[in-house]
């Protein structure tokens, strides 16, 4: 089953006027260069140890630390944090968080702003993203081969078992070029008539959802000069630790998007964030309803992140600050759907199409946000890796926000 458009049409359907508006996703108008403003703060020291695998620690030669200069045209802009706010309250720009769980968009939201609104991305982040790649590339086909491993199916080449057992064994973290060898046994793997029905499977040990797109597009990749395009960037999974913000143009009006981690160790940190927000971006990741939190393996993904939503709509800090839900992964949620029943997972789920399906995790996403009023919150169905969609919504909701400010 694939996302048909009716589905798709409702993005904005919350009571905004305005879904069809091509984004300003030009540069600043006076024809200024503009250098990217992104940074991202460093976590604390033990809360890289304490972090586990899912959020891989790359080598000091590729240290995920992002400080990037300030441009002319940007100078009397602030690089303050939300966590450092002076005696004076008042800031230059429109402040904007994102929130929700681990993997649920929030980073490609941002990477969208930055590649819509102009905010390039400078070597130093290709290189960076370019060693995540790979990274993200071998975790995969790692994943693969030990769920293969666990189940009856078995590789319908035998070879390949012996390929597989060479790559888990392999401790390495692969943060670079694959040599030939490698790449080549990747490819017979992922290649195997019995991977592709395992890989069907995939939420059941929580595979990333771009594996299909980096293992599709490895001889590309495995290269010498290989340069991530603008989708490989929001195609691939960057663990965020700490908060990384950007400042961008959008309507005349400044606007700083914050962006935290979401998984467990990082929520801690949030609360430190929150003075001086305008507006809440939360993405829920609604394809997630059969799958565990990789923080514990126990909890339920959706779960989570509901009592998350539910837990920011019910903050004091949060009273008056509108809410822009983003039910996200519409692709992955439309196409589970017929492998993985939903009513296997929400028993008062009535069954239902597609449509029924994702009216029930909107009812679900609402009743999270509980007792808060209707203008306070806006609810959006998205497909975040999808730029244009995300052009329009984006456009919508910088939109909305200024109305608000006026
Ligand atoms: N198919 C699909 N993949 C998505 C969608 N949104 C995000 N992804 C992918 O999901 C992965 C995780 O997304 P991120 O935006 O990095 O998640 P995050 O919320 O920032 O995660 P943390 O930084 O760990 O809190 C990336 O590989 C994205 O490309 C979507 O709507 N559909
Ligand atoms: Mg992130």
């Amino acid at each position: 089953m694939g996302c048909n458009s009716s589905s798709l049409n409702k993005v904005g359907d919350a009571g905004n006027a305005d879904n069809k508006t091509p984004p300003e996703a030009q540069a600043n108008g006076n024809g200024t260069k503009l250098e990217p403003v992104i940074e991202q703060q460093e976590p604390a020291a033990e809360e890289v140890v304490e972090r586990k695998d899912l959020t891989p620690v790359p080598p000091p030669s590729i240290s995920p630390q992002i400080m990037l200069q300030v441009p002319e045209v940007r100078a009397s802009r602030s690089n303050t944090p939300a966590s450092q706010k002076s005696n004076d309250q008042s800031y230059s720009h429109i402040r904007l968080l994102l929130l929700g769980s681990a993997e649920s968009g929030k980073t490609t939201v941002l990477e969208q702003v930055r590649l819509l609104y102009k905010q390039h991305f400078t070597e130093s982040e290709y290189f960076h993203r370019r060693a995540f790649i790979y990274h993200n590339i071998f975790k995969c086909i790692k994943s693969l081969c030990r769920a293969m491993k666990m189940s009856d199916i078995g590789f319908a080449d035998p070879i390949n078992m012996g390929r597989s057992q060479s790559i888990i064994a392999d401790e390495e973290n692969h943060y670079g070029i694959f040599s030939k060898e490698l790449a080549e046994k990747i490819k017979c793997i992922w290649a195997d008539k019995s991977m592709q029905s395992l890989y069907a499977r995939r939420s059941q040990f929580n595979l990333n959802d771009s594996a299909a797109y980096f293992l599709n597009n490895l001889d590309k990749i495995n290269t010498l000069d290989y340069k991530p395009s603008d989708r490989d960037l929001i195609m691939a999974y960057v663990p965020t630790c700490g908060v990384q913000n950007v400042i961008f143009t959008a309507s005349n009006q400044s606007f700083q998007l914050f962006d935290i981690g979401g998984q467990k160790i990082d929520r801690r940190k949030w609360a430190t964030q929150y003075e001086g927000i305008d507006a809440i971006f939360f993405c829920l990741a609604i394809s997630e309803y059969d799958q565990k939190m990789n923080e514990d393996m126990v909890t339920n993904r959706l779960d989570d992140a509901l009592k998350l939503l539910e837990t920011i709509s019910e903050e004091p800090m949060f009273a008056t600050t509108p809410i822009y839900l983003f039910l996200n992964e519409i692709d992955v949620f439309c196409e589970k759907l017929d492998v993985i029943p939903l009513s296997n997972y929400r028993k008062d789920f009535p069954g239902g199409d597609q449509d029924d399906a994702l009216d029930f995790m909107e009812n679900l996403a609402v009743a999270a946000l509980g007792k808060r009023d209707k203008s306070l919150y806006r609810v959006y169905r998205c497909i975040a890796i999808d730029t244009q969609m995300m052009a329009e919504l984006l456009s919508t909701v910088f939109k909305d926000i200024m109305k608000r400010k006026r």
